[in-house]
């Protein structure tokens, strides 16, 4: 873990309110219409040195593959094959901070289930719910299965799968600032780990204004001691240039930038996934995808349902800090960015700046943003 000298609390990262929308039944709908510039995009095919391959060449701070090491594959970050004694003697630990909140149950548990299901968790793994709520394992337990689905291909051993990942889920409650709590948690942690390779995630699932305060008491108090250990961070990541990289400065305090990942779960999304496929590897979309033949393009993110309990952060953050700045301008860069050299994650968010920096000094493109009242209008 890097430590530098000034201390940041999460004081200096609590970005002043702003107020877009304030009312809970507040029904969101907004519109984003995008024109295209006139820039016609070169026909290249694109070599996906991406495709079939699940681990990368990266090292963390720690000199320990960086990205996730398939198992599936057996292989370890540098292509190399794990071998059964190394799969058995490391553990992942998985802990959820701010597991008692809405995305952790909308999204966090069932996407880790998907991935257990799918045999793409380790062998040696346990998942942790961490909050200030009070609840024992089985309250945790009771309150994820809900929402746990099989919606992959395979659906046989739903229930026997669901049982066995529950089985590996545990709770301690604690306060985001406290290092004693989380010395109790990392105690915890090495109980299950019982004396193998330590690799931690620590998934802030938790609002903005408290990730330093986490950060600090992961990387002084329960940070891995022989393995990794990485923070995965939720947006907003600040509100402004300004905020986000005092929010980037702070963390850097305690973890080094190879152990710190950005999410935008939009990204994940398969329409979203399959917008570079449609485009760049469509003998029938490739040639037309340009402004002589697309005169705008409108992207619409719209909700039917209110604010639901999270009027307070839109206080503070505002609908287009939520989506706009970052779900929709990723669409927007996949969509009007030129073929990049290939899919690797520099090359394609090399294109995509461009996008912004061309666009900078030209009306290319309109947002528009209405809150409506009552049902959905058609459109
Ligand atoms: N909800 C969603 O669909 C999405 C959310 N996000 C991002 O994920 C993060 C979490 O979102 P979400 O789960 O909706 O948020 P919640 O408001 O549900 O907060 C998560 C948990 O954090 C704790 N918490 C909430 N407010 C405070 C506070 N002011 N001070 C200290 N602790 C607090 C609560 O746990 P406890 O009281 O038990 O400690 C709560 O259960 C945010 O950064 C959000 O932008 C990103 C994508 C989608
Ligand atoms: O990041 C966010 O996205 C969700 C919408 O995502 P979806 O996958 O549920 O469609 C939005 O509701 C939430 O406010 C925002 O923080």
């Amino acid at each position: 873990m890097a430590t530098n000298s000034s201390p940041c609390s999460s004081s200096s990262t609590n970005f002043l309110p702003s107020s877009y929308i304030k009312n809970e039944r507040t029904v969101l709908f907004s519109r984003f219409v995008v024109t295209v510039p006139r820039k016609s995009t070169g026909v290249t095919q694109i070599h996906s040195r991406a495709q079939g391959r699940k681990y990368s060449h990266i090292k963390s701070s720690n000199g320990h593959p960086l990205n996730a090491v398939s198992l599936k594959d057996g292989l370890d970050g540098k292509g190399i094959p794990v071998s059964e004694a190394e799969k058995e003697e490391s553990t992942l630990s998985i802990t959820v901070v701010g597991a008692s909140g809405d995305l952790a149950k909308k999204k966090i548990f069932p996407a880790l289930f998907a991935l257990f299901y799918e045999d793409w968790l380790p062998e040696n793994f346990t998942v942790f719910g961490y909050a200030r709520t009070k609840m024992n394992d089985e309250e945790l337990r009771n309150m994820i299965s809900g929402t746990l689905t099989c919606r992959v291909n395979q659906r046989e051993n739903c229930e026997d799968k669901m049982d066995q990942f529950l089985k590996r889920c545990f709770y301690h409650a604690g306060q985001y600032d406290s290092e004693g709590d989380f010395s109790n948690l990392d105690s915890k942690l090495k109980v299950k780990e019982a004396g193998k390779v330590s690799n931690r995630l620590f998934y802030l699932s938790i609002p903005p204004n408290i990730f330093v305060d986490v950060v600090r008491s992961v990387g002084l108090r329960a940070s891995s001691l022989n393995g990794w250990t990485r923070v995965i961070v939720e947006k907003p990541f600040g509100r402004d240039s300004e905020s986000s990289g005092e929010l980037t400065r702070c963390l850097k305090q305690y973890l080094t930038e190879d152990q710190i990942f950005r999410i935008d779960h939009y990204l994940g999304k398969e329409l979203v996934e399959n917008l570079s496929v449609l485009r760049f590897s469509n003998l029938v979309f490739e040639p037309l995808w340009s402004r002589d033949y697309i005169r705008s393009v409108q992207l619409i993110f719209s909700e039917d349902f209110g604010t639901e309990g999270r009027g307070g952060y839109f206080d503070n953050y505002g609908i287009i800090r939520d989506i706009m700045q970052n779900h929709l301008l990723q669409i927007l860069a996949l969509f009007a960015m030129e073929t990049p050299v290939s899919l690797d994650a520099e090359d394609v968010r090399n294109e995509k700046v461009k996008v912004f920096k061309v666009n900078e000094t030209t009306e290319t493109w309109r947002c528009d943003c209405w809150p409506i009242q009552g049902p959905q209008q058609e459109w």
